[in-house]
């Protein structure tokens, strides 16, 4: 069985700006994967090349088996549910949620003649049933709150039934109530055997929903270490990625970081 993504010496260069330092990484069907990183690390560009939407500079990259520069990108994008910021601003504020869900299945952002059966306006409910939201299937996307909105995305990235997941920071901008459903939402997905390989790019530690099972720390767009979260989250590591010594502590999955302080005695 090929592995969802690998990518072996991937670079990314702009420029003179390397986005993406020889990185070598694989994700396997049954994995769910964090990607942390300071801003401007490079995750947003290794979650780009995971969604089939950039190529390598230099290096290979294989995605559900097919190699970048030599796929049709228009057939392996279907097959991958994505989040991100740059596609929520695309979503029309006068749209209806049930609609925005469901054009995931045509692959439009903003419903306007296609036809939907009853198949996929049912699987469209049940998503958001799912995520919690089904009261909100006719309100607009505009009227929503920020979290609302976040739950409307992870619902819309799995109406293709996607054989992965990426999430861009799904929780950034929401507050604390919002950041611990959305933190359930996500975990319920990751002990879901059915649910797809996942990656989710953020920044904090606090994000990490159970059942993750797998971590990948960039730094200046090389990785600093990747590998099963509890081997591979430490205080050592996360300090080397955020460049600064950091507690780190644990409880019930769940994790909390902070500045190291030097202590009186
Ligand atoms: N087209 C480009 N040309 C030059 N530099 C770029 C280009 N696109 C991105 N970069 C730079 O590459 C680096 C990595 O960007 P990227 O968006 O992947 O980081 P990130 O880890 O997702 O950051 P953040 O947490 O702030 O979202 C940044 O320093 C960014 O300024």
């Amino acid at each position: 069985m090929a592995a969802v993504i690998e990518l072996s010496d991937v670079t990314i260069r702009r420029g003179k700006n390397v986005l993406l330092d020889a990185v070598s990484w694989t994700v396997e069907e049954d994995e769910r994967w964090v990607i942390l990183g300071p801003n401007g690390a490079g995750k947003t560009t290794l979650l780009q090349i995971a969604a089939a939407q950039m190529h390598p500079t230099s290096g290979v990259a294989q995605v559900l088996g097919e190699q970048l520069g030599r796929v049709d990108v228009f057939e392996l994008r279907p097959r991958i549910g994505l989040t991100s910021a740059a596609l929520a601003e695309r979503i029309p504020r006068q749209e209806l949620v049930r609609d925005v869900v469901v054009s995931a299945s045509y692959g439009v952002v903003g419903r306007w003649r296609e036809e939907y059966d009853e198949l996929d306006h049912g699987r469209a409910h049940d998503l958001l049933v799912e995520v919690g939201i089904k009261h909100l299937a006719d309100r607009t996307f505009g009227t929503l709150s920020e979290g609302e909105r976040k739950r409307v995305q992870v619902a819309r990235a799995l109406m293709v039934d996607p054989e992965l997941l990426l999430l861009d920071e799904p929780a950034a901008g929401l507050d604390l109530g919002g950041r611990e459903d959305l933190v359930s939402t996500l975990s319920m997905l990751a002990y879901d055997p059915d649910s797809p390989a996942t990656v989710l790019v953020s920044h904090h530690v606090e994000e990490i929903p159970p059942g993750f099972s797998h971590v990948l720390m960039l730094r200046q767009g090389r990785i600093v270490a990747a590998g099963l979260i509890q081997d591979t989250l430490t205080a050592a590591n996360l300090g080397a990625t955020f460049g600064m010594p950091l507690d780190l502590e644990e409880r019930d999955g769940r994790y909390w970081a902070r500045r190291r302080t030097r202590r009186a005695g």
